[in-house]
């Protein structure tokens, strides 16, 4: 038996192992595994639907109970239900409760042990598997051998159910992006027998009918519960308004409100770290938790928490999905977030025991100004409109104006957040259960304060947000629209790597008109010396190399680049086998700094898309790809996979524009600039020079005085 130690009978006395669909029958299971009275809301439903072999999406707010949607049915009839889920910890969390609830489940990851994968496989491979639950990730299932071994089982009549669990991930128009998810297409022409049961608590319509799209659902029942949260008090803070600075404010809130639990939402991770040390000072017991930390850190943070050891958690959004403490009273943000979905997230992990609870957002100026001018410069320059790029520009800017509105409003802000998701709301559901039906006058007077704050420093209402910031963003922000964080293993993807990150974001953004150009010289600088510290780190400690290119990262990579050709098509008035030709650029910066890792391959690719978005001749681009597309239609590369000659160890951040193959050379192939030669064309054209990054043997000289 895989499923760990039964303690008591699977089905309930007197029910036989025979399926069981009627609700008393779906009731008995309920009480006697999970000591439930009742079922809650559409759950039932939801359960009947799936069992009868309907496909089923199911949307229910945060905390509202979507999880025994799947395991019920996992109880009521023989065979395996295959949760995906998007991350190891949320994996790991579920199992181990219903392991002890003594019902078969299990997960798999890359984080078990050889020992324990095999068990599960073994199981899987007799066609008649003992498990009832088994939760993977979307990785795994994309892999053709397993996906073999569930056809298998499928054949047998014993695979009842799919259940993809916070399916929004699917959604690129969703605030959690998850690239990966984007495999779980491809399930319902291998599975085409198996019913899928899609589960969210993302309200935006468009997402829901991208879902369903994405998933080829077939005829589904839609349920959706309401998305209000009786239970939270929202509350609108004016940092600009505050007697005392915002952490005083905030540390002083908490205390009157004694010892209770609370997540603390910050924008940037050095805010978290500060803010934790305040709080601490003031005798609130907290920790900081981000990206940034070593997942050894992070644990035991998440550990200290969840087991109350520290009340108050500090953290960016990686603090997410799968954060299951109910008792939270309070989600603080102390930066505006970007979208209505994420704050409902965010804000929804408070009170999920249905006790009273709150949500405080601090609201400030500055912070709307730096928001608004990450999203705009968080994709491409937006000016010609058309391309994936710009309308998901378009799209972010209008989330965040969203939240811009709830915060300036006057009205319910209950009202508001339920209406963004397309509900009809009656005026009396808030029962003064937030401050401006609880405190009308006051909210009045406060926003009437702003205008005259604002009116003095010569901003308007709302517009304020929409005049340019000149301050530097810092790139240790983990806002993340994560469809440009590529989900690289099967490893819990909230895990992020510093020096990854800054290259995204250099890579990524148009940051680079704007930012300093010494202060992205030194991001660089940073993520180069914290790459060899941590090759240093690792090898002391004998670890595996995280440094290295997995399959899904890859595949992530060369969406992107086919996002960066369909723009370059249009601006030049091209036509390009799109697929075909971001595989072979992928190809040529894997083959170029595959062995080298993670890092310079990010880099490269940065590179190479930079010069998409920057190359003036479409006859630069064809005579590139055509170079790189042979009349077989397959790529070069492919058959050049492992590198012999390795010139990228080298190790600069940037490419000298010696690129891709002899071939290449002899062509006199148009170079991809290197990061330097970016900016040192940028500088010239600004007729401000800097010696030091003026050539790659410039920065390679550089890099080398920085190692010695
Ligand atoms: N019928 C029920 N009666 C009482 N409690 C329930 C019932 N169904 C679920 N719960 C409890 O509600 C809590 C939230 O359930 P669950 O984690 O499944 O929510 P969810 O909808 O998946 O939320 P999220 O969107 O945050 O993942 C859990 O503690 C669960 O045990
Ligand atoms: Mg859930």
């Amino acid at each position: 038996m895989v499923g760990g130690e039964m303690k008591k009978p699977l089905v309930p006395p007197g029910a036989g192992n025979k399926e069981v669909t009627g609700r008393e029958a779906l009731l008995k299971l309920l009480r006697w595994h999970f000591g439930y009275a009742e079922f809650r809301g559409k759950q039932l439903e939801a359960i009947q639907t799936v069992m009868s072999g309907r496909d089923c999406f199911c949307l229910m707010p945060t905390g509202g109970g979507k999880s025994l949607c799947y395991q019920i049915p996992a109880l009521a009839k023989t065979g395996i239900v295959l949760v995906v889920s998007p991350l190891i910890a949320l994996m790991e969390n579920q199992v181990a409760a219903l392991k002890e609830k003594g019902i078969a489940a299990e997960y798999l990851s890359s984080t078990m042990t050889a020992q324990a994968k095999n068990k599960v496989h073994e199981d899987l491979a007799t066609g008649k598997p003992s498990l009832r639950l088994l939760y993977v990730t979307p990785e795994l299932l994309a892999m053709p051998g397993f996906l073999t071994k569930l056809t298998k089982i499928s054949d047998k009549g014993l695979l009842n159910l799919i259940a993809i669990d916070e399916a929004h991930c699917i959604s690129s128009w969703g605030h959690d992006f998850r690239p990966s998810y984007r495999k779980l297409s491809s399930l319902r022409d291998r599975l085409p027998n198996v019913p899928i049961l899609a589960l969210t608590a993302t309200a935006a319509p468009k997402v829901q009918r991208d879902v369903m799209d994405s998933l080829n659902l077939r005829n589904p029942l839609v349920l959706q519960s309401s998305f209000n949260r009786p239970n939270i008090y929202y509350e609108v803070r004016f940092k600009d308004l505050l007697e005392h600075d915002t952490y005083t404010d905030l540390s002083n809130l908490l205390i009157s409100y004694g010892d209770v639990c609370a997540i603390v939402y910050c924008l940037e991770r050095t805010t978290c770290e500060e803010l934790s040390i305040h709080l601490s000072k003031s005798g609130i017991s907290s920790a900081a938790y981000h990206a940034g930390l070593n997942s050894k850190l992070r644990t035991s943070v998440l550990d200290d928490w969840i087991s109350s050891k520290i009340q108050v958690v500090v953290a960016t959004v990686a603090f997410g999905m799968g954060i299951d403490r109910k008792d939270v009273r309070v989600v603080c943000h102390i930066n505006i977030p970007k979208s209505m979905e994420g704050f409902y997230q965010e804000s929804g992990r408070a009170g999920r025991d249905q006790l009273p609870a709150r949500s405080i957002l601090y609201y400030g100026t500055e912070d709307c100004k730096k928001m608004k001018y990450i999203l705009s410069n968080a994709s491409s320059k937006g000016k010609k409109g058309g391309s994936s790029e710009d309308r998901l520009s378009e799209k972010s800017l209008s989330d965040f104006k969203l939240m811009v509105e709830y915060c300036e409003a006057s009205g319910c802000r209950r009202k508001l957040i339920l209406e963004c998701f397309g509900e009809k709301v009656s005026p009396y559901l808030c029962r003064k259960s937030c401050d401006a039906c609880k405190h009308p006058d006051m909210v009045a007077k406060y926003l009437g304060e702003l205008a005259i704050f604002r009116g003095n420093q010569k901003y308007g209402l709302f517009s304020v947000c929409m005049s340019s910031s000149t301050k530097t963003v810092n790139s240790y922000s983990e806002f993340g629209n994560r469809d440009d964080e590529v989900s690289d293993s099967e490893d819990d993807i909230s895990d992020s790597d510093d020096g990854d990150e800054v290259e995204k974001c250099l890579a990524n953004s148009k940051v680079s008109s704007i930012m300093g150009l010494n202060q992205k010289l030194d991001i660089l600088q940073q993520a180069e010396e914290k790459y060899y510290r941590k090759q240093d780190s690792g090898k002391q400690a004998g670890k595996a190399d995280k440094n290295v290119i997995s399959e899904a990262l890859r595949e992530s990579i060369k969406q992107r680049l086919r996002i960066a050709l369909q723009e370059t098509q249009l601006r030049l008035n091209l036509m390009l086998d799109l697929e075909l030709s971001a595989n072979y650029l992928e190809n040529e910066c894997y083959r170029k700094y595959g062995k080298a890792g993670k890092s310079f391959y990010y880099s490269q690719v940065g590179s190479t898309v930079r010069w998409l978005s920057s190359t003036e001749k479409a006859s630069d681009v064809e005579n590139r790809l055509s170079i790189g597309t042979p009349v077989n239609n397959t790529c070069p590369a492919e058959s050049l996979a492992a590198p012999t000659d390795h010139k990228s160890t080298k190790t600069e951040f940037q490419t000298c524009g010696d690129a891709a193959s002899p071939n290449n050379a002899a062509q006199k192939l148009p170079p991809i600039p290197s990061f330097s030669e970016y900016v040192n064309k940028k500088m010239t054209k600004s007729h401000q020079p800097r010696d030091d990054v003026s050539n790659c043997e410039g920065a390679d000289v550089k890099k080398k005085a920085r190692l010695t």
